[in-house]
């Protein structure tokens, strides 16, 4: 055969109709030749004993000599059979020993892509429907033209063929077109193929332009012109298949949730899937580290696990560790990010430029980045620095416990639906099972707040209380989550606070997260007399992941401070007092207290931003906000105990409170003042008001959003 379409040869595609082709949301099959292996109307003649002559007349229709309406209604006379005749013939010619070979895959493979399949033939409905249920087509995709029969009065049965409606678009030369035309019409597809075999089908597409592409298919009636004409040309089925898109997915981070996250992603790419959309190997960005003397990248491709950030569980053999980030990143279609979130400023800056066109992100991450101007969550950062979207992926997601593929469920926020639906597929176990939900950021900032709340939940365990005043801190803290994400971000439905990614985030953190178990050691740490500073406490426990709740505590609270909306928010206030020690624990219980103590200004880089410009994020330590060395670490309030004493003792002053307030539990029991003297969380404080008691002792009156605690 000549070469194909542009001199290019035969089963290349050109770049525009394989472009098209990958992206269509609709594919119309001409029928006969085309998904079959022979005219069904020829098989129905030669059933009937009939075929020379019919198949003369379909000669003459290629050669232009008969019309096509004129050939058809001299067929069916030939051909003259009963209903009975087609139902013997039906079951003498099942639909799978009719079709083209590689067909059936393919319309499946569509098929679970969720592109619409359609069939447009000049064929008979009589035939082409048995087809099309076996390729699992409604009849409403199918065009196809319709035998007029002759109905006995008496038995109100069809007896004899007698012709053909001509009133079908398929009866005509110009019916495919017009088929097209009027699918296009009731559905808003973007994108439609129609493969077909012959010079008619491709002039049909061309003429009318109601297809997006022509593809020409001669694996059963090859077609030198087509061949020559069309933007390209197959002989099989399989081809076509091959082609379609399948997306590189690359992970950048390498901790716990990234390598449980891992495992989901590395199951589902390698598992047979209908709609083969993924490629196996995935590849992780692995900051270049040495662990136990060896690169952990290195250890991670040889051994399928990591050993330093997540020992213990089986990775994938199809992922693979990689060191370079640009690399990683170079060739992915889909970018899932998940690291500490005071490293995705410096990745985004690295990477700006460096992602492929047309990728899309989603971002496990919680945590956000506060500028001047305002918070901008991770997702938000994706989309300014990297111009792509991002969707998020949220919920009670506790690394270890998903990695012992034990049930959990997610939420992943989404913009753009398509590429949600496409995350959903990549990450969907039946262990993990994901709601799509159209409020991304409301999933977001969800997702961020819950880790403060979880430190509040850590210092009721470290003071040894009960789940009761851990249900009243986790239900304060879910309203303070709504309501700073409301207020900020006015859009956020109510309903998000709800889903996994709301109460349900809540409660896992607030009972098994990292946030909560270090701030329990650092509670009870505080309790001993011997306190030991957040960053200690996270590397000696997490062993090199990563606490996010004192960081975002920060965060947040230059947010809150800038807008004075400290009695607002009076959980969230108060537990980033204590942990930068303005304040003890046991004002965990006494927020309407700790919102309103006035904290006394201790020395310059132990202050919350106050000024419309919250200082840079780097001052507070280790938790700078890019992989680029950090400034010299200034230490925080919250690590230098003489310095915490001091304030604290000027914090309690100014607030009026009883100093046995601060003291531990146990001291405070002794006095009567105690979790147990029947004023629990209510009252269990000093002198300051309690929580839940009412107004408070002095301060600004509380917003009608206020806490009722
Ligand atoms: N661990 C969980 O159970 C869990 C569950 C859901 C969501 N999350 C969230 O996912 C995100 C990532 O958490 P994780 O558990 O995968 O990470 P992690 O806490 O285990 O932290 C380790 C990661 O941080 C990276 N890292 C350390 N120093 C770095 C630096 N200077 N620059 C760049 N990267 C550095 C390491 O390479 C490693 O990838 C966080 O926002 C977390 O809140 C965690
Ligand atoms: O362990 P934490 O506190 O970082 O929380 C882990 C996850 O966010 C739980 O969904």
């Amino acid at each position: 055969m000549a070469p194909g379409h542009n001199g290019l040869p035969h089963g290349h595609p050109t770049e525009r109709s394989l472009s098209l082709w990958r992206k269509a949301d609709a594919v119309v099959f001409d029928v006969d030749g085309t998904i079959t292996t022979e005219y069904s109307l020829d098989l129905l003649a030669e059933f009937m004993g009939v075929r020379e002559q019919v198949k003369a007349l379909s000669k003459r229709v290629q050669e232009g000599t008969l019309s096509l309406e004129a050939a058809t209604a001299q067929k069916l006379s030939y051909i003259h059979c009963s209903p009975h005749d087609i139902k013997r013939f039906l079951q003498s010619h099942p639909p799978a020993s009719r079709l083209a070979p590689g067909v059936e895959s393919l319309i499946k493979t569509l098929q679970a892509r969720g592109v619409a399949v359609y069939l447009v033939g000049d064929g008979f409905r009589e035939l082409t429907l048995p087809l099309a249920a076996h390729l699992g087509i409604p009849k409403d995709r199918v065009f196809a033209n319709r035998m007029n029969w002759q109905w006995d009065d008496e038995t109100g049965e069809a007896t004899k063929l007698v012709g053909f409606d001509l009133k079908e678009p398929t009866a005509h030369r110009e019916g495919k077109p017009k088929a097209i035309a009027r699918i296009r019409q009731k559905h808003p597809y973007h994108t439609v193929a129609f493969v077909g075999k012959d010079m008619y089908d491709l002039h049909a597409v061309q003429s009318s332009r109601g297809a997006d592409v022509f593809i020409g298919y001669g694996g059963v009636m090859p077609r030198d012109d087509v061949a020559r004409a069309a933007e390209w040309y197959v002989t099989d089925h399989r081809e076509l298949a091959q082609a379609l898109a399948r997306y590189r997915v690359a992970i950048i981070g390498s901790g716990a949730w990234a390598c449980a996250a891992s495992r989901m992603v590395t199951q589902n790419t390698a598992e047979y899937d209908m709609a083969d959309e993924f490629l196996e190997e995935v590849t992780m960005w692995v900051r270049e580290e040495e662990f136990k003397g060896r690169s952990l990248a290195q250890t991670m491709n040889e051994t399928h696990e990591n050993t330093k950030y997540f020992p213990g569980y089986t990775l994938g053999r199809n992922l693979q560790a990689v060191t370079s980030l640009e690399q990683v990143v170079s060739d992915a279609d889909l970018l899932i990010f998940c690291l500490p979130h005071q490293y995705m400023l410096g990745v985004c800056q690295q990477l700006m430029g460096k992602v492929k066109p047309g990728a899309a992100a989603i971002s496990l991450i919680k945590g956000m980045r506060v500028q001047p101007e305002g918070p901008q969550l991770v997702s938000q950062m994706v989309r300014r620095y990297l111009n792509i979207d991002c969707c998020v992926l949220m919920g009670a997601n506790i690394a270890t416990d998903i990695a012992k593929e034990e049930l959990s469920e997610a939420v992943i926020g989404y913009q753009n639906l398509e590429h949600a639906e496409r995350f959903k597929k990549l990450f969907e176990r039946p262990y993990f099972r994901i709601t799509l939900l159209p409020d991304p950021i409301g999933a977001e900032m969800c997702g961020t707040l819950k880790n403060i709340v979880a430190l509040g939940a850590g210092m009721v365990d470290g003071l040894g209380m009960g789940p009761n005043t851990k249900a009243t801190i986790i239900r304060q803290g879910l309203s303070e989550m709504r309501d700073l994400s409301k207020a900020l971000y006015p859009g956020v439905h109510d309903q998000t606070f709800l889903e996994g990614c709301g109460v349900g985030d809540l409660v896992a953190t607030c009972a098994g997260g990292r946030n909560r178990l270090v701030a329990c050691a650092w509670t009870k740490a505080q309790l001993e007399g011997k306190p030991m500073s957040f960053e200690d406490l996270e590397a000696e426990i997490l062993k090199g992941q990563k606490l996010q709740g004192t960081l975002t505590s920060d965060e947040v609270q230059g947010i809150i401070k800038l807008r004075a909306w400290e009695t607002r928010f009076p959980l969230f206030t108060t537990i980033n007092r204590i942990i930068n020690g303005h304040l003890p624990p046991v004002f965990i219980t006494n927020i309407q207290a700790g919102c309103r103590v006035e904290v006394e200004h201790h020395e310059d880089h132990d202050e919350l931003p106050l000024s419309p410009a919250p200082p840079p994020l780097a001052k507070r330590g280790n938790t700078s906000s890019g992989p680029a060395p950090a400034p010299p670490p200034l230490p925080p309030l919250r690590h230098a105990r003489a310095a915490q004493q001091t304030v604290l003792a000027a914090a309690l002053a100014s607030a009026h409170v009883d100093t046995a307030a601060t003291q531990a539990p146990e001291a405070a029991q002794a006095q009567g003042q105690g979790p147990e003297s029947g004023q629990g969380v209510g009252g269990g404080v000093g002198a300051a008001p309690g929580l839940g008691t009412g107004s408070p002792g002095h301060g600004p009156k509380p917003a009608p959003s206020e806490a009722r605690v």
